[in-house]
């Protein structure tokens, strides 16, 4: 799904309009048609509603939002926010239909006291949308201090006001609970900083265009099921273990061997036919015990990694889980990135030590994916003030090694060497958790070791990763949820993209 431009989404809005063809009012009402039916599932008509409107086609929206409300026997309560804007024609035609209906239609012109809005079960947000182009002031800026001090419940028609689509908010926005969108998502709606003003988002389709989405220069991009499934490697009858590589997992030390217990599982749980795990002498017996299908090439030291014989015959390599940060562990990753030209996983303790030894990101071989969290992620490429350079950041690293980077968290963001960003959908707070992160990288090192282009694992493994946190959660809730609970949920996640 194409993630676009509040300009592009204008453009689009055109296009339809002159080659459906669609007057625009008459895509307006296919617009407060979509929000109603998303919000008439949700809120009965023993609801009483509040609108904001401001007079453009965000504020017309609300109008015919208010109208199509009444015809369902909601008791609306309509306030027109009169500022600077100017009524759009699709404002006035929908102004025009409320004309003979009880609505209950009140001006703002100035400054209100903030109880203005009191006395209605839900509030929606109608004053500014996707031609928001600066912070709002005067009595704009008054209004939305006013809904976010409206103790209700409060919707944002198609993007929250005061929020910019696609470029960092500096005002005053409003903090709504949910947002119904129109056809695509904002691009901010993406980042951790929105999250206050846009609460849980939908996208509700207004039928616009598809071919015209389709041709829309853009790089950014959400990630959907159906993408995700057709990059699943089907098996055929005459494969052999061979046929789906042989992974080497560089990862755990005294204390923290988990880490390797845990990828080397979820490796095994992503289809890898052979796994190999290089473990300190701690972790022999427990690796040998915990994961039966792995075979080990075990260091000499008895605590952390220093050394590995070669790895060449190896499709891929995952390192960093549990690695710890000791200087013969730095000197044995410097050889290994030296040594070993195929694809590889670089995740915690390996991406640390990168941070901390700078010089050597140029050994980074080309193809590699980068699973950082937002600390790690810091730590490499410093600090950042808006999520957009944040993500600049990541399209920068991306290229300079020539990989993809992962940044985790919620839509956690998949970018390429070609500044292409893809957004994952799966994934919830109940993974915040430890270990989760040692499960991609095991999942992100099996699929690379079967074969899998680097972005292709990595659109792949995030997705799977994200759907058993899901999967796991609707079983356990998510407060229950611990990293084991993923790689059970491997397999069915698996099943739901066969
Ligand atoms: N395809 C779709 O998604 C459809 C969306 N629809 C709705 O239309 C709005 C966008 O409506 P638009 O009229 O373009 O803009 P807004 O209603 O968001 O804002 C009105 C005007 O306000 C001006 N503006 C911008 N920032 C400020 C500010 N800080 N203070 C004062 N005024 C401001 C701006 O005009 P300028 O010339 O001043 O830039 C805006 O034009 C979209 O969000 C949907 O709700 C359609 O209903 C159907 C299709
Ligand atoms: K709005």
């Amino acid at each position: 799904m194409k993630i676009i431009t509040a300009q592009q989404t204008k453009a689009l809005d055109a296009h339809t309009i002159a080659h459906e063809p669609i007057a625009s009012i008459d895509l307006m009402e296919r617009a407060c048609r979509a929000f109603v039916t998303w919000f008439t599932q949700r809120f009965d008509n023993s609801h009483t509603v509040g609108i904001v409107c401001g007079t453009g086609n965000n504020g017309g929206d609300g109008l015919g939002i208010a109208r199509l409300l009444q015809g369902w026997n909601y008791a609306v309560t309509v306030w027109i926010v009169r500022g600077s804007v100017a009524e759009s024609n699709d404002f006035k035609t929908n102004l025009e239909r409320l004309k003979n209906t009880r609505i209950k239609i009140l001006e703002i012109t100035e400054a209100p006291e903030c109880s203005v809005f009191a006395g209605s079960d839900v509030l929606l947000d109608a004053v500014f949308g996707s031609g928001l182009s600066r912070p709002p002031e005067g009595v704009y800026e008054r209004v939305i201090t006013c809904i976010n001090a409206t103790a209700t419940r409060r919707i944002a028609v198609d993007i929250p006001s005061g929020l910019m689509a696609d470029q960092p908010t500096t005002g005053a926005c409003v903090e709504a609970h949910a947002t119904v969108t129109f056809q695509l998502p904002k691009l901010s709606f993406l980042f951790p900083s929105s999250h206050r003003f846009v609460g849980d988002w939908a996208v509700v389709d207004i039928g616009l265009n598809k071919n015209f989405i389709r041709e829309l220069p853009g790089d950014h991009f959400l990630l959907q099921q159906k993408d995700v499934r057709k990059q699943v490697k089907k098996r055929s009858t005459f494969d052999h273990k061979g046929t789906y590589g042989h992974a080497l997992l560089v990862a755990g030390a005294r204390g923290k061997m988990g880490a390797a217990v845990l990828s080397s599982r979820a490796a095994l749980r992503s289809g890898v036919g052979l796994l190999t795990v290089h473990v300190p002498q701690t972790g022999v017996d427990i690796l040998q015990t915990a994961v039966p299908e792995a075979m080990l090439s075990i260091d000499a030291h008895s605590d952390f990694y220093t050394a590995l014989e070669t790895a060449d015959r190896f499709t891929a390599v995952g390192i960093g889980p549990g690695l710890g940060k000791s200087p013969e562990t730095v000197k044995a990753l410097k050889k290994l990135l030296e040594n070993f030209q195929h694809p590889m996983v670089l995740d915690a303790d390996s991406l640390n030590i990168l941070a901390e030894n700078r010089e050597l990101l140029h050994l980074v071989p080309p193809g590699c994916i980068l699973t950082p969290h937002p600390k790690e992620f810091e730590r490499i490429v410093g600090s950042w003030q808006t999520d957009f350079e944040r993500l600049q950041k990541q399209k920068q690293l991306a290229a300079q090694l020539n990989g993809v980077v992962v940044l985790k968290g919620a839509y956690s963001s998949i970018v390429g060497p070609d500044g292409k960003v893809y957004f994952n959908p799966t994934g919830n707070p109940g993974m915040a958790t430890g270990g989760s992160g040692d499960v991609l990288t095991g999942i992100l090192t099996g699929l690379l070791a079967q074969g899998y282009a680097t972005l292709a694992a990595a659109q792949v493994g995030v997705y799977l990763h994200g759907l058993t946190g899901d999967l796991a959660a609707g079983e356990k809730g998510m407060n229950s949820l611990i990293a084991s609970d993923l790689i059970d949920f491997l397999p069915e996640a698996y099943r739901r993209l066969g």
